[in-house]
């Protein structure tokens, strides 16, 4: 039987993965490929499911697959391993939630049952170009997210600098070389905008087998703990219709603990909902199908936030 080919993309916070897993599936789909893909979700929800239509899509919510539902996941690829007895599965990509340690979801592929049937090409390590020196600032981030941040690096077998069209050469130069001074030479570096990589590049630059991927052997069953046992997601279910202008100006003020934020929300006026997008500390709109019926929601993501810090959340932005 064929292997099924694993990518793991994984990276920070809004540094692009989910852009790069449509680019890549849009690809596949276009070599007639069957495609899996298992996304997973700190919290309880998956805003972004709209974006995958007619796609096999498995969401672990609620957790890391990387520790807390690593159980969860190992269930995920025994679903999938039966499934690919009944229907060639080509290729099995999977999102990590933007705190994930890669080596600590490649090793959940270790387990026997799994490795006869699935075979990690790469672990995609997707850096956000636009912000990758700011958060490694100690001015600007914390320990805890500046040390997972080096560590996601560190353990990809391919980099990915996305978001290059917010940087100009100098500031490419300066995050080339912090990149280059984390990672071993075999380790290539790519550069996309909005994740316009090719799979030709991807397959090329592969590094096969598990049991080379970078320092894989040196990290046997280890985990790292605490790596993100202070980032939090903070839901809020929100009935009402939202003033665009009040929302993008409370969105450029939240406090700095919160890194990211996204959600549904049906603006005053409009009979669609939303697609809001805060990453980088930039705010972005996207108008959704009109038949798109779930209801508006927002989730924040950040350092020790808490459900009491958005309380006041309707009542500035309501109309
Ligand atoms: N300017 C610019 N924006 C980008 C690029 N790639 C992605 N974005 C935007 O950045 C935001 C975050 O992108 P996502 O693909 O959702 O990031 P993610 O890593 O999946 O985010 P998480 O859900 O936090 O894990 C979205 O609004 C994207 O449209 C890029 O190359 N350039």
């Amino acid at each position: 039987m064929k292997k099924i080919a694993v990518y793991v993309l994984n990276g920070f916070l809004g540094s692009g993965k989910t852009t790069v897993l449509l680019k890549m599936i849009e690809q596949y789909k276009q070599e007639n490929k069957k495609v899996a893909v298992i996304l997973n979700e700190l919290g309880t929800v998956n805003v972004e499911t709209h974006l995958f239509k007619d796609q096999q899509l498995i969401e672990l919510l609620n957790g890391c697959i990387c520790c807390t539902i690593q159980d969860d996941l190992h269930e995920t690829l025994k679903a999938l391993v039966v499934q690919h007895e009944k229907e060639t599965i080509d290729v099995l990509l999977i999102e990590g939630t933007g705190v994930a340690h890669p080596l600590e979801i490649a090793e959940v592929f270790a387990f026997e049952d799994l490795e006869a049937v699935f075979e990690i090409e790469s672990i995609i390590g997707i850096v956000d170009a636009s912000h990758f020196l700011d958060y490694l600032s100690i001015f600007s981030s914390s320990k805890e997210i500046r040390t997972l941040l080096r560590e996601q690096v560190r353990h990809s077998s391919i980099i990915l600098l996305n978001k290059i069209d917010c940087v100009d050469d100098k500031q490419f130069l300066k995050i080339r070389k912090k990149v280059d001074s984390l990672i071993n030479d075999r380790v290539p570096v790519m550069t996309a905008t909005y994740g316009d990589i090719h799979l030709e590049e991807i397959r090329k630059k592969r590094f096969g087998r598990i049991e080379s991927l970078p320092s894989t052997s040196s990290h046997p069953h280890h985990h790292l703990g605490s790596h993100h046992g202070t980032i939090k997601m903070v839901k809020i279910e929100y009935g009402q219709m939202v003033d665009k202008r009040i929302l993008t100006t409370w969105l450029n003020n939240l406090p700095k603990e919160v890194i990211r934020a996204k959600g549904l929300i049906q603006f005053t006026g409009d009979s669609h909902l939303t697609h809001v997008q805060f990453a980088d500390k930039l705010v972005r709109y996207t108008a959704m199908d009109i038949n798109d019926e779930r209801k508006p929601m927002f989730v924040f993501i950040g350092k020790d936030i808490s459900k009491e810090m958005f309380q006041d959340f309707p009542h500035r932005i309501g109309v």
